[in-house]
């Protein structure tokens, strides 16, 4: 998807041959085994992986994930994903992207503890403030970015906050990175609905995913005045027309661990939950999710990729058909973690703490910038929104390859 991806915007932006190679192909692809001893005694080995793009504008920037999905190839999409978000956003970092193949719900503190400190062990060669910069992703949070900070600053001798972001806040993180992706993602649905004539306290959203992004993006709906009428998770989905009281089902979640059995709502079948209709729907949760079986039965009229990779290449030409519904790509979409992750490295760089509202109100600048130059190119190049904003981004990269030249 990724590559395919890549393919039609550097056609489109009719790429120099060896700017487009090396533009595609990631610099480093680190595989680590991981021996944790389970609270059981036995000792389990998990895969570890770390991809990183490319360090072409900076140090490599990107997630960490704990999923039974993860391999190899969903990293390298992920981190090259993350270098045309990063560009498209005018950050100072090439893309990256980790994960740890395992079910992070079946396993306790402790294991998730000794897993977490002995894959940054294994990563410890090829980290650092100046390098590669993790933070949390799928299945991981602040407390993960706690403990690899606790290691690297072990091995270094001395605190290195900028090693993650993501952190907690008395660890140094930011303030506002833990409702950044969420908030962006809401802030840029917000400003599509304005675009199309739809206001706010009239709307109604559907969200696929209840954890960091999915929570966020909904409380920051609800605050917009937006009625959030369905909502699912890896537990099951719910459904109430007359909108889910976020509050209360954040108290229900951090109770039974899911939005299943939600007093305030009815159960839904979660794929049918998908093509109900609304005004935005926001797939907060995992790739793929949006494919040539349902993109034809959408009824939604913005569809904003919280996730990343929701949308399949099938889908998009699908959606590009039909021209009916506004999207948000997920590098524009989400793009507020990664931003609001790069004003806590700067931050840990000039040993200085912002506020709570000067960081949301630098992000709401930042991504207000970025959407409307992918509106702007889109409409101009008649083009789809999902190529528009890769071209931006693709675009910067080729630059700074073909200025920094290639050693022969
Ligand atoms: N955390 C961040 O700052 C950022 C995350 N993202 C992307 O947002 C997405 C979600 O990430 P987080 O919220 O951080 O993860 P998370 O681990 O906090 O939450 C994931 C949510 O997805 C749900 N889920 C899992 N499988 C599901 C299924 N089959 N159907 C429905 N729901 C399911 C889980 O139950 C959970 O509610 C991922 O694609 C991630 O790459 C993108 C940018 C930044
Ligand atoms: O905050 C970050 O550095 C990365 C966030 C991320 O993984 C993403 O945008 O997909």
């Amino acid at each position: 998807m990724a590559s395919t991806q890549f393919d039609r915007a550097a056609d489109y932006l009719d790429l120099d041959q060896s700017v487009r190679e090396r533009c595609k192909w990631p610099k480093r692809l680190i595989t680590v085994t991981v021996p944790v001893q389970r609270d059981n005694g036995d000792t389990e080995v998990f895969f570890g992986y770390r991809v990183q793009h490319h360090l072409s504008r900076g140090p490599v920037k990107g997630g960490l994930r704990f999923h039974p999905n993860v391999s190899i190839g969903e990293v390298a999409a992920l981190a090259m994903w993350m270098n045309w978000k990063c560009a498209l956003m005018g950050l100072p970092y090439g893309g990256g992207k980790g994960g740890i193949a395992c079910d992070p719900r079946s396993m306790s503190t402790r294991e998730l503890e000794n897993m977490t400190r002995r894959f940054t062990t294994e990563m410890l060669p090829f980290i650092g403030p100046e390098t590669d910069v993790m933070a949390p992703d799928m299945g991981t949070n602040a407390q993960t970015m706690a403990w690899i900070t606790d290691v690297y600053s072990t091995h270094a001798g001395h605190l290195v906050p900028s090693i993650v972001t993501g952190k907690p806040v008395e660890l140094l993180g930011s303030e506002g990175r833990t409702q950044a992706t969420g908030h962006g993602v809401a802030f840029t649905i917000s400003r599509a609905f304005y675009k199309l004539g739809i206001e706010d306290t009239k709307a109604t959203a559907i969200i696929q995913g209840f954890g960091n992004v999915g929570a966020h993006a909904a409380y920051t709906l609800a605050r917009y005045g937006v009625t959030i009428t369905g909502i699912s998770d890896i537990t099951g989905a719910i459904w109430n027309p007359k909108g889910i009281d976020i509050n209360q089902l954040t108290e229900h979640v951090a109770k039974t661990h899911g939005v299943k059995d939600f007093p305030g709502a009815d159960a839904i079948d979660p794929e049918e939950m998908l093509t109900q209709p609304c005004d935005a729907l926001v797939p907060a949760a995992l790739e793929q999710v949006i494919h040539a079986d349902n993109a034809g039965k959408l009824q939604c009229r913005v569809l904003a990729e919280a996730a990343n990779g929701p949308t399949t290449p099938e889908a998009d030409t699908i959606l590009e058909e039909r021209g009916d519904i506004f999207l948000i790509p997920d590098v524009l979409c989400n793009a507020g973690g990664v931003t609001v992750s790069y004003f806590e490295w700067v931050q840990n760089l000039q040993h200085y703490q912002w506020s709570e509202q000067e960081v949301l109100s630098k992000l709401e600048t930042m991504l207000e910038k970025a959407f409307e130059n992918v509106m702007h190119f889109a409409e101009t190049n008649q083009m789809s929104h999902r190529v528009a904003a890769l071209a931006l981004g693709v675009h910067e990269v080729a630059k700074v390859k073909a200025t920094r030249g290639l050693f022969p």
